[in-house]
């Protein structure tokens, strides 16, 4: 079978997306989902979306990590999603879709700046070194002040295989404040098992733990991500951040047919 795919990037985290709303993907089949995305047997990616039909939103979202894998909530490729939504004249400038974590509501404007709204937290766990918070996808959170030279691969797996989070794992974010809204991140992905050059939930739960732990008063975040900048928004009161939008670039890159 032939497999048409767009491949889109959204500040360096990469996806293939695939229009399936004829259900034609063969959607448990693993071992072909980590070969697209694999960066020298397939088309090469951090993670496969797939574009569906819902009965009610304008479409669905179906995530898979670079490892084959089925998982949760990615901001980046949501934000790539809808790029590729309106690509397909499947929405003009703005969208609500389902995820994996609940519905969301996006814009995009005409230099494709996608605003994602993201869920609502208000589950944090404040440890001595780290923070911990699911923003559609589980976060470590922790501050380092060597961040340019630090091994994120090497001391993300160390954490995201600890008992801490068994076998679920999670993602881990390593941060260094810059200014007092402004915050440099490298994320180690789960499921892909490396550091990716951006991470959106990442940098949400970033700008959310951040607010939380009184490192800035601001309710507005710059993050700067390997991949470029990424703007996060938020009310918080009475411990809750609700009206979470994760902001930045989605690009396409390329689209191709590859054999299955
Ligand atoms: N790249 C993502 C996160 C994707 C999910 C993650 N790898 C997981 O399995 O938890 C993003 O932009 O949010």
């Amino acid at each position: 079978m032939k497999i048409h795919f767009y491949k889109y990037q959204g500040t360096g985290n990469d996806f293939v997306m695939i229009d399936n709303r004829q259900n034609i993907f063969p959607k448990n089949d693993t071992k072909l989902i980590a070969r697209l995305c694999d960066r020298k047997f397939g088309v090469g990616a951090d993670g496969l979306i797939l574009l569906e039909n819902h009965p009610d939103l304008n479409f669905k979202m179906v995530y898979y990590n670079s490892d084959g894998n089925e998982s949760s909530m990615c901001g980046n490729g949501g934000r790539c999603l809808v790029a590729f939504a309106k690509q397909m004249d499947v929405i003009s400038n703005e969208a609500t879709f389902e995820a994996i974590d609940g519905m969301h509501y996006a814009t995009i404007d005409k230099e494709g700046i996608v605003s994602l709204q993201m869920m609502d937290v208000d589950e944090i766990k404040e440890e001595g070194n780290y923070t911990f918070l699911n923003t559609g996808s589980p976060h470590h959170v922790a501050l380092i002040e060597n961040l340019k030279e630090f091994d994120v691969k090497q001391e993300g797996a160390k954490i995201r295989y600890s008992d801490l989070y068994g076998k679920a794992g999670s993602n881990i974010n390593f941060v260094k404040q810059l200014e007092n809204d402004i915050f440099a991140v490298r994320t180690y992905e789960r499921g892909v098992e490396d550091e990716t050059l951006s991470c959106g939930t990442g940098v949400t739960a970033v700008a959310i733990a951040m607010h939380k732990i009184g490192k800035t008063t601001s309710k507005e975040i710059k993050l700067n991500v390997e991949g470029g900048t990424l703007k996060v928004k938020f009310d918080a009161e009475n411990n809750k951040f609700t009206n979470v939008f994760l902001i930045g670039p989605a690009t396409f890159v390329f689209e191709g047919t590859i054999n299955s």
